[in-house]
């Protein structure tokens, strides 16, 4: 069986391992159990007729005595490009806001809150073409271009916070982004924040096209919670989870463009430790399929050119302050994740835990601060 034919671990477990064992196997890998979410039967009908995979959990925290529960819903989309790369830009985008478009609609009929989409959604990841044209024509505005404006639509018809990572085109500074822009369930921009590490690695040269992030680690104030993104390659910087964390966030997302022989080993550890290391809630998103491009393409490693990336493999997830997780979605389809999180959940494992309150933090930035300097002396004992 090929790489980007193996549905999921979940599956493969489920189906070779004895029930009692399956549970300790899962319990070890997974942590604490995360129910199933029951989710309407127009809403599971609609699913199978639009052939994605819908799937639902919810992780619940102790009742308190003072705060009211704080249950809110996510919902993490995963899809395929839907037309060839070599389609009309024009095309390819409309058919990608329409299927996207018939996945947060079945979102909306399973309660989603806050919905957010994979990494540079509109377009197939074709930096590692390092051709400029046509891709650069993929780039938006983030406040009034078409695929903005299409997720207002959405917002204001579902009630529903929308997450849209793109291609940012910024006119103002001649510069390209790649940006997520977080509009608010009224409809209104609420603003945007920029992928703040480029990868060079591998195929994704991405430093050929747009610029290191300048937003800092903006924290977004919604009606449903404090929502931060740590764009895709930012997940490997475990300082950047935390600066999101610092200035509040409650649920961060990482939505994600990445392939199975580079990453996918890492994939189910690092947005989850940063969810138990911060005292939140992670969801690492990731497109899926191959993506085939016209023009060959080297990875700068002394092997044959090549025509497409490699499989990316999904497996969306979201995780929990307290060490769980939800199993991921399928390595090879399409599909919609919800999720309902008790945000009070996060400061009950604070208190629980204190990795907030016992971090040296003081003592860290007046090291990392010599640190950084040209002049550094590493503190080493030497005989
Ligand atoms: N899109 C992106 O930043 N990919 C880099 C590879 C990775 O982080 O797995």
């Amino acid at each position: 069986m090929s790489a980007c034919e193996f549905e999921s671990l979940e599956k493969s477990l489920e189906s070779h391992l004895p029930e009692a064992e399956l549970s300790e196997v899962k319990r070890i890998l997974f942590g604490k159990e995360t129910k199933k979410l029951d989710l309407p039967a127009c809403a599971v009908d609609a699913a199978s007729e639009r052939d994605f995979e819908l799937k639902g959990y919810r992780f619940e925290a102790v009742q308190e005595q003072l705060r009211p529960p704080r249950r809110i819903r996510v919902g993490l989309i995963q899809h395929r490009i839907v037309l060839p790369t070599d389609a009309p830009i024009l095309d390819q985008i409309t058919a990608m806001h329409s299927r996207v478009g018939e996945m947060v609609e079945v979102a909306a009929m399973c309660g989603v809150n806050i919905v957010c989409f994979q990494e540079t959604w509109t377009m197939p990841f074709a930096f590692c073409t390092r051709e400029k044209e046509p891709w650069t024509e993929f780039a938006e505005s983030a406040e009034e271009g078409n695929t903005t404006r299409f997720c207002q639509e959405l917002a204001k018809k579902y009630n529903m916070v929308v997450v849209s990572p793109i291609l940012e085109r910024e006119e103002l500074h001649s510069t390209l982004w790649n940006t997520a822009v977080v509009i608010s369930n009224s409809g209104n921009v609420l603003g945007k924040t920029r992928k703040n590490h480029i990868p060079r690695i591998g195929d994704f040269n991405e430093s050929t096209y747009y610029m290191e992030g300048d937003t800092g680690h903006t924290v977004f104030q919604t009606q449903f919670g404090k929502i931060a993104v740590n764009i895709c390659y930012g997940r490997h910087h475990p300082l950047n989870w935390f600066m999101y964390s610092m200035n509040g966030a409650e649920i961060i997302f990482n939505p994600s463009a990445t392939v199975g022989a580079l990453s996918e080993p890492m994939w189910p550890i690092e947005a989850r430790n940063a969810a138990i290391a911060n005292h939140c809630y992670t969801c690492a998103i990731n497109r899926v399929g191959t993506e085939h491009f016209k023009s060959e393409f080297t990875s700068g490693d002394g092997k044959k050119a090549h025509h497409d990336f490699g499989h990316f493999y999904g497996s969306s997830y979201v995780a929990a302050p307290d060490g769980s997780r939800t199993p991921g979605l399928s390595r090879t389809h399409d599909g919609l994740l919800v999720v309902e999180m008790d945000l009070n959940l996060n400061r009950q494992i604070c208190d629980k835990w204190s990795f907030k309150m016992t971090g040296r933090y003081a003592e860290y930035a007046d090291e990392l601060t010599a640190a950084v300097r040209h002049d550094f002396k590493p503190n080493i004992v030497k005989e």
